[in-house]
């Protein structure tokens, strides 16, 4: 299934927060959204989740879910969304929960993201007993189980050290490498969109426009960390970037 925008625009009363927005989001590539603070990356993954609708404009599911999914659009959050009440089994097992699966089929998938994800040891641990990028491999690991069409991240890394953010990064590649998702994937990092990103999209400030779209052929597993390719990738776009960042920062000082 690939997600399209057409000519998408919002408001939030009188402030217009999205502007004239197109884009593609093919299956298969994931899509790194960036732009500076408040310019819309977050409203425009909500309209996309079809959790708000956008003023003017379209958001179009095209083509059919993948077999076996059970919830096409699904999200990962900056801050995991675990209940710490659950192990790391119950917190997978609730989003199978309705699906009219039964036990064994249930296990099996759980068995299987626990092991994509490098969680089979911790199947019975409770959040409180993990780390924070743990806790978000328990999310990713919750995400996969609905084998969605698109995963909708937002800000997934942002609340984790900077190791911890490479490790997951790593994680990521391995896991679209052995078998490729979609995400919508919105960060500040752009560390993060060179080395996730098949597609990163620039948004200019608020009202959010679409500044311009990278392109990266480079495969995922063949970016590293310091790569001198991908570091002109990031210089090119902090260069369109860094007066639209500091623009906004003004306006919330200001404001
Ligand atoms: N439900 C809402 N009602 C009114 N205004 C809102 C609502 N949600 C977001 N906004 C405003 O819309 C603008 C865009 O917000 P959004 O969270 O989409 O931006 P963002 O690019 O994700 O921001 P950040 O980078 O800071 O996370 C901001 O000015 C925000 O205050």
């Amino acid at each position: 299934m690939d997600l399209k925008l057409s000519s998408v625009s919002h408001y939030y009363g009188d402030t217009q927060v999205l502007r004239d927005i197109s884009l593609d989001i093919p299956s298969g590539q994931i899509v790194c959204i960036v732009g500076p603070s408040g310019c819309g990356k977050s409203t425009l993954l909500r309209m996309l989740g079809g959790l708000e609708r956008p003023s003017e404009g379209k958001v179009l599911q095209l083509g059919d879910a993948p077999a076996g999914c059970l919830n096409p659009l699904t999200y990962i959050f900056q801050d995991f969304a675990l209940l710490p009440w659950r192990t790391v089994h119950g917190n997978v097992a609730l989003v199978l929960e309705d699906h009219g699966l039964s036990r064994k089929e249930r296990d099996a998938i759980i068995a299987d993201v626990l092991a994509r994800t490098k969680l089979t040891d911790f199947a019975d641990a409770l959040p409180k007993q993990l780390s924070g990028g743990m806790k978000q491999r328990v999310a990713i690991a919750r995400a996969l189980a609905v084998n969605p069409a698109v995963m909708l991240m937002d800000e997934p890394l942002s609340a984790l050290d900077s190791q911890t953010r490479e490790l997951l990064m790593d994680d990521l590649v391995a896991l679209w490498t052995r078998q490729p998702f979609t995400a919508v994937y919105v960060t500040h990092n752009l560390a993060e969109a060179v080395r996730l990103g098949h597609k990163i999209v620039v948004l200019s400030r608020r009202p959010g426009k679409l500044r311009e779209v990278v392109e990266l052929d480079m495969p995922l597993a063949e970016r590293h960390h310091g790569d001198p390719a991908l570091e002109a990738q990031q210089q090119h776009l902090w260069g369109l970037m860094r007066d639209e960042a500091a623009a906004a920062d003004a306006e919330l000082i200001d404001g």
